[in-house]
């Protein structure tokens, strides 16, 4: 049954209601967690739980997946780093594009790899432009993907980049300071884009405490990822 996922995105926008994702690894944690991971998510109040990493081992993520769903009816969201981590078993994919980078790996030749297992798919598939914004540290992202991210000076880059994004058909656009980022995408930064947005904007990447979140919203995030903060059990 699907989930609408992008047009509740897209809605909760319109109306100014804030969304909150949280963002599981699955190769952090193991399947008999999936219960208790749940729980907690659901006393967050959390709106999605996302799944992905950048490294993680081939097969995992159908498993974690398929195990999730036995606790929870909260939309589950393939947040991919390759196209290894497709299952069929979650409501939703981000099809995402890194459009800061400059590694055609990243920006079509996953997504060619991804289409075959894709055939006959029930997944929802959100085109979905991703940009990465320098935030202190050596993120898994720019290692996997070797590329640079965009420095959070540089915000007329930013804002091109995602309304370059918008006019290729991107439905969302994802601002991201790299997981466990050491500075949080800049407040001035999601306001600029937002500004000229007509999608969605997600922002994800080092946020760890309610300011950084009431922050985020307040200049124009529609929808924040927690990842980190969730697996240190802060939040
Ligand atoms: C469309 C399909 C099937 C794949 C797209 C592949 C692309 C373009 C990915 C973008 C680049 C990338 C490697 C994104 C990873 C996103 C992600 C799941 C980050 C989560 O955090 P981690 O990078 O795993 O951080 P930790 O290592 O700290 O857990
Ligand atoms: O793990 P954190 O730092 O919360 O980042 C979440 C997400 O944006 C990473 O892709
Ligand atoms: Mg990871």
């Amino acid at each position: 049954m699907t989930k609408n996922i992008l047009a509740n995105i897209q809605e909760a926008s319109k109306k100014e209601k804030k969304l909150l994702a949280i963002l599981l690894d699955p190769d952090k944690s193991t399947l008999d967690e999936a219960g208790l991971i749940s729980e907690r998510i659901k006393k967050i109040n959390a709106n999605f739980i996302f799944v992905g990493g950048s490294f993680v081992e081939k097969g995992i993520t159908n498993l974690f997946v398929e195990e999730l769903k036995k606790h929870t009816n909260i939309p589950i969201v393939l947040f991919p780093g390759d196209y290894s981590q497709v299952t069929n078993k979650a409501d939703g994919l981000l099809f995402l594009s890194l459009l800061s980078g400059r590694n055609p790996e990243y920006l079509i030749e996953q997504q060619i790899k991804a289409v075959p297992y894709l055939k006959n798919s029930t997944l929802e598939i959100i085109p979905t432009g991703y940009i990465l914004i320098d935030g202190g540290t050596n993120s898994s992202v720019l290692k996997v993907s070797k590329t640079t991210p965009i420095s959070q000076k540089n915000i007329d880059l930013v804002v091109s980049t995602a309304v370059a994004g918008m006019y290729k058909g991107k439905q969302l656009i994802y601002l991201e300071a790299g997981s466990g980022a050491k500075n949080v995408v800049n407040p001035a930064i999601i306001a600029a884009v937002k500004k000229q947005l007509k999608i969605p904007l997600i922002v994800g990447g080092g946020i760890r405490t309610k300011t950084q979140l009431t922050n985020a919203y307040k200049n124009g995030a529609d929808l924040v990822v927690i990842g980190t903060a969730f697996e240190n059990n802060i939040i």
